[in-house]
């Protein structure tokens, strides 16, 4: 295909009336199946209309029910209504994963002079008070994923931002944190842990009927009209909602899906398009998840990955794992973990899908676990061969 093809094929898509309608950032006007959550929010943030510093808010929800898109509404209505100066700034804490670049990325937002790195936090703050203060006004910080922030770099950044209402006089901070991890709480001072909790709200994830529905409108929004059925809208809706109703994947499915069947030339989007776009999604999140393991959970799953790969027919027991890690770990010079981390690690392995892992009797000789690779060996070793200790070593890739 020429590139004018290409790109004369995408001017004219039998499938997307507006692309950017199915992407992840895309806030839409209506937030179904959200309403308490939306009500809840404003009610807590409505006094910043009058002036008055809304209490902090700490939302906690599992991945894709919706917090970042609520928050955003929310937070935007108010912007518009309000009498008084009322203003917010979003973080993401993932992007921003330092107490420095996110004082800096407040900073940018307010107009204050920082250098990209170099100055002592303590500078930073002071700074950013006298920021605040000239703002005159109220100021929403939205800290979203915080937990990635609050485990690398403690509560600086909270405590600050939760203790600066003191130091001023004609500006006033409330502070949203948002999370889908609660455990991270525990690495915080008890007062900053009260004072972000003023408010606590919870997003339940969604079921399969919710789902489909914001499907619905959403394909309404970016896609043609008739070239989504309901029964594929269905499918989609009901492999996110064994996913934890996780809304980002089902929109995730629906555009990957559409942009097969554009790429196709085809009209419609079928089953077929969504099996073909879940294949890719499942795939590369198979592979980000063994990218991020840390060292000694990719060794043992080396271990698996080998044994599996030179001696299929043979079942792969504990030991026999165990066996192989250890000889993987001294290759490479490393003190081998205890037999008891490798059964909890083959248990988290098991957890997020990448083995599957079963209990079989022996008669009596007892029992014993029995592992096979629960995702494509493909992805396994691509996911392996990104480290290069691995790679190197074992010929993995
Ligand atoms: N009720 C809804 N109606 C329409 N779209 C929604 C709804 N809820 C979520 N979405 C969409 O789903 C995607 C994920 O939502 P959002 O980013 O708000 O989730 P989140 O809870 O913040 O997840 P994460 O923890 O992954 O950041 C976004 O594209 C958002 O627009």
């Amino acid at each position: 295909m020429s590139i004018e093809e290409i790109f004369h094929q995408y001017l004219d898509s039998k499938v997307f009336r507006d692309r950017e309608k199915l992407l992840p950032d895309y806030v839409p006007e209506e937030l179904p199946h959200r309403d308490e959550q939306i009500v809840t929010l404003a009610k807590v943030l409505a006094p910043a209309l009058t002036g008055s510093r809304p209490s902090n808010v700490f939302i906690y929800g599992l991945t894709g029910t919706g917090k970042t898109a609520v928050t955003k509404y929310v937070l935007r209505k108010i912007r518009e209504k309000a009498q008084h100066k009322v203003d917010y700034v979003y973080i993401n804490c993932r992007q921003n994963n330092t107490s420095y670049r996110v004082l800096a990325e407040l900073a940018k937002h307010l107009g204050v002079k920082v250098p990209f790195t170099g100055l002592a936090l303590g500078e930073v703050m002071k700074r950013l008070v006298q920021g605040l203060e000239r703002h005159r006004g109220i100021i929403v910080v939205v800290l979203d994923e915080v937990d990635n922030l609050v485990k690398r770099n403690g509560d600086d950044v909270l405590y600050f931002l939760t203790r600066v209402n003191e130091e001023l006089t004609s500006s006033k901070v409330s502070v949203i944190g948002i999370t889908n991890d609660l455990k991270f709480t525990e690495f915080l001072d008890a007062r900053v842990k009260s004072s972000l909790g003023e408010e606590e709200l919870v997003f339940p994830p969604y079921n399969a009927v919710q789902l489909e529905d914001i499907l619905r409108r959403r394909a309404r929004e970016a896609l043609k009209d008739g070239v989504v059925d309901d029964e594929v809208l269905k499918k989609v809706a009901a492999i996110a909602a064994r996913q934890n109703g996780d809304c980002r994947l089902a929109l995730d499915i629906l555009l990957k899906a559409a942009d097969i069947a554009d790429r196709e030339g085809a009209d419609k989007i079928t089953q077929v398009h969504v099996d073909k776009a879940r294949n890719e999604i499942e795939k590369n999140l198979a592979v980000d998840i063994i990218k991020t393991m840390p060292l000694h959970v990719k060794l043992v799953l080396a271990s698996i990955y080998l044994l599996s790969r030179d001696n299929s027919s043979r079942m792969i027991t504990t030991g026999l794992i165990y066996d192989k890690y250890k000889e993987l770990a001294s290759k490479l010079g490393m003190e081998p973990v205890t037999s008891r981390r490798i059964s909890d690690i083959i248990n988290e392995l098991d957890i997020v899908g990448i083995i599957n892992a079963r209990v079989i009797s022996l008669g009596r000789y007892g029992r014993t676990k029995v592992v096979s690779i629960g995702v494509p060996l493909k992805n396994v070793e691509e996911g392996l061969a990104s480290d290069s200790i691995l790679k190197t070593l074992f010929g993995i890739g």
